[in-house]
């Protein structure tokens, strides 16, 4: 029996503070960003009044995207306010009425294709902390090939913090807690013959994507994978959200560092050329849904990996379900929609948690009231599924 969706109309709640703190910080950092015109700073003004006080008013049918956003995946929220539908569904609909807002879609328009989000993510490119996470790869040059594995998943991992939507109004405290979930041994061992693909469902670009890409360099060296192919966002989403533009950024900047960070980006570039690294931007990936209803090419993609590694907290609430899951229902269990073996890397920051032990979810109520979305905790859950089960392999 699923349990309800989350949705964002309890003014205590996560989401509720999202609409309403988090969405107004970011268009403040937008208008600041960009010599945006008045009808632009305009449009932008009413989306905001919409999603605050307004019922959710859907896209002109001859709107970019309208075919999917008023067919596929139209779910019949539309006329209702923005904070009682599912909040998965409206967040995901309110970014694409920000691109529209800032003409990102415009057939025509001159800031067609122009990312929203470009300038932050340039300046995170460009920082130190980059910097040191490229450096840092050295110190893994004599380890072993499962310490290695270990500790590029963690790095990969941690990285998920690095999410401009949450640090507009979140703290941004050290990673490298104790995980609430640690299941790397289980993911090691869907590693260990090397033969197959592992899909990498990316999230954000600059701080994530490069130790990503760090992970996926040591994946296709070290012959735990013979192909990565790295999923990413069609087009820009939420905030940090990686596009094909963020990977090839962040390639460039890997390859032309120094040290072991240097090597492994020209081993990607290679991958890149010689097909053994794949990049694929499935409209999916900006779909207002949960995984259980993705389209068969993309379910038949998933279905033929060895390992899929979905990264990020929205990608986790995709995958699980985004609802009011008891904390301690089987990952197992909610994920048993997917086709083939998935393994979650995410750091906490909503309101959805499942795979948890009782006595986990004690703790973590009794140390951190905040645990579920103040992104200090994190976790790596694996399902394997068993040949012949549902979603088998
Ligand atoms: O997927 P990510 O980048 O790890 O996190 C995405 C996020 O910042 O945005 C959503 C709320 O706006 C939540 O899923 C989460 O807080």
């Amino acid at each position: 029996m699923a349990a309800p969706e989350i949705t964002s109309s309890d003014p205590d709640g996560f989401p509720y503070g999202v609409w309403h703190e988090r969405h107004p910080a970011l268009f403040e950092r937008l208008k600041g960003a960009f010599p945006f015109s008045s009808a632009q700073r305009a449009a932008l003004d009413a989306l905001l009044e919409e999603t605050r006080h307004g019922s959710m008013e859907p896209l002109p049918d001859d709107a970019p995207g309208a075919a999917l956003w008023n067919g596929a995946w139209d779910r019949g929220h539309y006329g209702k306010r923005w904070t009682d539908a599912p909040f998965l569904w409206a967040e995901s609909y309110f970014y694409r009425r920000l691109r529209g807002a800032v003409g990102y879609h415009a057939p025509e328009g001159a800031w067609r294709g122009i990312d929203p989000f470009g300038p932050f993510k340039d300046a995170e490119l460009a920082g130190d902390a980059v910097d040191e996470q490229l450096a840092s790869l050295d110190e893994l040059d004599r380890a072993l090939v499962d310490e290695k594995t270990d500790a590029l998943l963690l790095a990969a991992l941690w990285g998920n913090r690095a999410d401009l939507g949450f640090l507009l109004t979140a703290e941004e405290e050290g990673g490298d807690r104790p995980l609430v979930a640690d299941e790397r041994e289980a993911l090691r061992a869907l590693l260990r013959d090397g033969g197959g693909r592992v899909s990498l469902v990316a999230d954000n670009a600059g701080r994530e994507l490069i130790p990503d890409l760090l992970l996926a360099a040591h994946l296709l060296g070290a012959g735990r994978a013979a192909e990565v192919r790295l999923h990413i966002k069609p087009h820009p989403y939420y905030v940090s959200d990686a596009t094909t533009a963020d990977v090839l950024a962040a390639l460039r900047r890997t390859a032309a560092a120094p040290g072991a960070a240097g090597r492994a980006g020209h081993l990607l570039w290679r991958a890149l050329e010689d097909g053994r690294l794949t990049l694929d931007a499935h409209p999916f990936f900006c779909a207002p849904l949960g995984y259980a209803e993705m389209p068969d090419d993309l379910r038949a993609d998933f279905a033929s990996s060895a390992l899929t590694l979905m990264k990020g907290d929205l990608n986790y609430r995709r995958l699980v379900g985004d609802r009011h899951w008891p904390a301690t229902v089987p990952f197992a269990e909610v994920t048993a929609h997917f086709p083939g073996p998935v393994a979650a890397l995410r750091t906490l920051k909503s309101d959805v948690a499942t795979g948890l032990t009782a006595s986990t979810v004690a703790a973590l109520d009794a140390a951190d009231p905040e645990w579920r979305t103040n992104g200090a905790h994190a976790l790596i859950q694996v399902r394997a599924p068993v040949a012949g089960a549902p979603g088998g392999a």
